[in-house]
């Protein structure tokens, strides 16, 4: 059944904080989280984009310790991931929704197919149009795909631009994957999603327990994979049906929640000396 409640009764409250302890017992531990509007509050410039301090500092803490690993999982090209989450050579990055890995210095790269370079070129110079005809509007290029920007756009022509984009991406190709997001439609070349990427760290990092949080619908997928009967803890940030087990109001409250599972965790595993 999916939860539709707003962000946190006192009783969810009380449910989330003993699921954040179990997790803190686990053998070994992934955080997988969500970016923009999980750690980082929205802003106009994308690449302006931070996590909140408190959320950072917390993760730092948790990345240090034995037997715990943080991931990103975003939307975001991987070029842009590294600059906002200001990765270190060791971090666990997934970008473009799935389809780009880099786990430390290994990582997958993205070989598109003529036929798809040739689609995303295509579709590139028609969304161009749109972002040239429509003040306020930015197109924000990936290695396979675009997003159209609206943010900066009065709330009465969003609509329209979601639906130009549309026909525009229609024409040119019906085998493409699209995505509604926070002010922006994105049209991609390659399907992936977060739930592969979070399979995929579980695997990598040889996870008993998964913590992943997302505020929007593509983060669904990453809930999907989440399971309870291991310990996994998904958590959705926001409003807005989910599958995920927990919700918190906002990026303040993930900074919160993280900052209590670093207490707790340190008071399970001993620190690294490395
Ligand atoms: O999966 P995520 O990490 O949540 O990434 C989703 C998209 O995030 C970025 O766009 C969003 O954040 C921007 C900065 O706050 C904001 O200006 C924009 O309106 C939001 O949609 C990013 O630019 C996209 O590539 C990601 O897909």
């Amino acid at each position: 059944m999916t939860n539709t409640a707003s962000p946190l009764p006192p009783a969810a409250a009380v449910a989330l904080a003993n699921a954040l302890q179990r997790l803190a017992r686990a053998d070994r531990l992934l955080l997988a989280l969500d970016f923009d509007g999980t750690l980082a509050p929205f802003v106009d410039v994308p690449r302006g984009a931070r996590a909140l301090p408190e959320a950072k500092a917390a993760l730092d803490r948790l990345e240090h310790l034995p037997d715990t690993w943080v991931a990103y999982v975003s939307g975001r090209p991987l070029s842009s991931l590294e600059i906002v989450t200001e990765a270190d050579d060791d971090a666990l990055l997934i970008g473009s929704h799935g389809v780009e890995i880099r786990f430390g210095r290994d990582g997958v790269s993205v070989d598109l197919t003529e036929e798809e370079r040739d689609r995303l070129a295509r579709l590139g110079e028609a969304l161009q149009q749109i972002v040239d005809d429509i003040p306020s509007t930015k197109l924000e290029t990936k290695p396979v795909g675009f997003g159209v920007h609206y943010r900066l756009v009065s709330a009465e022509r969003g609509p329209e631009v979601v639906a130009r984009a549309r026909e525009a991406a229609a024409a040119i190709s019906d085998d493409l994957t699209i995505r509604d997001g926070k002010d922006i439609i994105e049209f991609s070349v390659r399907e992936a999603h977060k739930g592969d990427a979070v399979e995929r760290l579980r695997e990598y990092t040889k996870a008993t327990a998964v913590l992943f949080a997302g505020d929007d619908v593509t983060d669904e997928d990453g809930f999907r994979v989440m399971d309870p009967s291991r310990g996994d803890v998904g958590i959705k940030v926001g409003r807005g049906e989910t599958l995920a087990q927990y919700r918190v109001a906002d990026e303040r409250a993930v900074a919160t929640l993280l900052t209590l599972l670093a207490e707790a965790r340190e008071a399970h595993v001993k620190p690294s000396t490395a």
